[in-house]
């Protein structure tokens, strides 16, 4: 019985919105980049948070600074993504939207504009290999580095959105959130907006954030990824919520994200319950499936046994995923095709 059910949550068509790409990686190539760097003495322990563990959110930052060593070479950015985009293909993702944030590394010769190239010429690589998966791009502002360079990650997300035929959609602003003040990050985002960037911001991910909260949800964002403590329960606000409904911005969220960087108490008081029964919409997502050991048909499975959803709503859920994405409308009408034919022959 517990067989068939993963099968379902496997075979059901999905969409990921929220993915982080070192965030991503899974034991398997972990394993592969620990061995090529023996000199760094990471265990694979020091990567992952594994089932029943927790840390607090600050130590999961640590944790990228670690994965960031193994990755510093062109070579690993090319293995790293191949490898990540044909995990969520094989885990049933039909439309991903990959995030990342640009790296130079002068010991390797790795600038932050090749390090996107070298992202960019791994999803052709899989689209050439027949991988079934559509694949975009957002290139990730990390707050830790403040308002100069969320300027320069604009302009170079700028060029990429025109060069990249398509692939670069728009622009994550991720990192650190105890550190800095979105205040500041407004030029670089309105900016971004202006031409024609899609935003997708971490909003309310730890608490006491409304005065920035309110700032971003004036750009505003297409997309709001975890928003925790967006809510008057958890400290946030009426105010906060209506501005969310009004203008209808969709919430990515990250259930076991949430639950092993401790900032949601379990499973079932995750804000999941609240936005869904206000009938707002919301995108499952997995945010770091290496660091926290998940999948995407793990994170539908345990929304639908913690809150009890039917099969219908389940499916309605992975449906209104396609909406949430940044695609261009022809990608999502064929992906709304899919999903009826799919629907049809996995309860046939
Ligand atoms: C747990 N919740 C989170 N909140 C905020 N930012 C997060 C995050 N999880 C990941 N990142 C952001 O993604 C980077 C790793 O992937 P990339 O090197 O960009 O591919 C982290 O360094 C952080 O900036």
């Amino acid at each position: 019985m517990q067989d068939e059910a993963d099968l379902f949550y496997r075979q059901l068509p999905k969409v990921e919105l929220h993915a982080h790409l070192n965030g991503s990686i899974s034991s398997a190539t972990m394993q592969r980049l620990v061995a090529q760097k023996p000199h760094l003495h990471i265990q694979h322990s020091m990567t992952a948070i594994n089932r029943g563990q927790r840390r607090t959110l600050d130590e999961c930052f640590q944790v990228f600074e670690v994965i960031h060593q193994l990755t510093d070479r062109v070579e690993d950015i090319f293995t790293v993504t191949t490898d990540v985009i044909k995990e969520f293909a094989s885990d049933g993702v039909k439309y991903l939207e990959l995030r990342s944030t640009p790296r130079e590394e002068k010991s390797t010769g790795l600038t932050k504009r090749k390090y996107v190239e070298t992202v960019l010429e791994a999803i052709k690589h899989c689209k050439q290999e027949g991988v079934d998966v559509e694949v975009r791009f957002l290139v990730a502002i990390d707050r830790r580095h403040g308002p100069e360079v969320a300027m320069e990650t604009v302009k170079m997300a700028e060029d990429f959105s025109v060069s990249s035929d398509g692939v670069v959609v728009g622009l994550d602003l991720s990192g650190d959130p105890t550190v800095g003040h979105g205040k500041d990050l407004i030029p670089s985002l309105q900016r971004a907006r202006n031409s024609g960037l899609k935003l997708a911001l971490h909003l309310a991910e730890v608490p006491s954030q409304q005065e920035e909260t309110q700032l971003l949800l004036s750009l505003p964002p297409d997309r709001i990824g975890h928003g925790t403590f967006l809510h008057p329960e958890v400290g946030g606000s009426q105010e906060l919520v209506d501005t969310v409904m009004k203008k209808c911005i969709p919430l990515e969220l990250c259930m076991t994200s949430n639950i092993k960087g401790q900032t949601v108490s379990s499973y079932d008081k995750h804000h999941f319950l609240y936005w869904n029964n206000l009938g707002h919409p919301c995108v499952l997502c997995t945010d770091d499936k290496g660091v926290f050991a998940t999948e995407l048909s793990q994170e539908y499975q345990l929304a639908a046994t913690t809150f009890n959803l039917s099969t219908a709503e389940v499916w309605a859920l992975s449906e209104q995923a396609i909406d949430c994405s940044f695609a261009p409308e022809s990608i999502k009408q064929d992906l709304r095709r899919r999903w009826a034919q799919l629907k049809r022959e996995i309860h046939s």
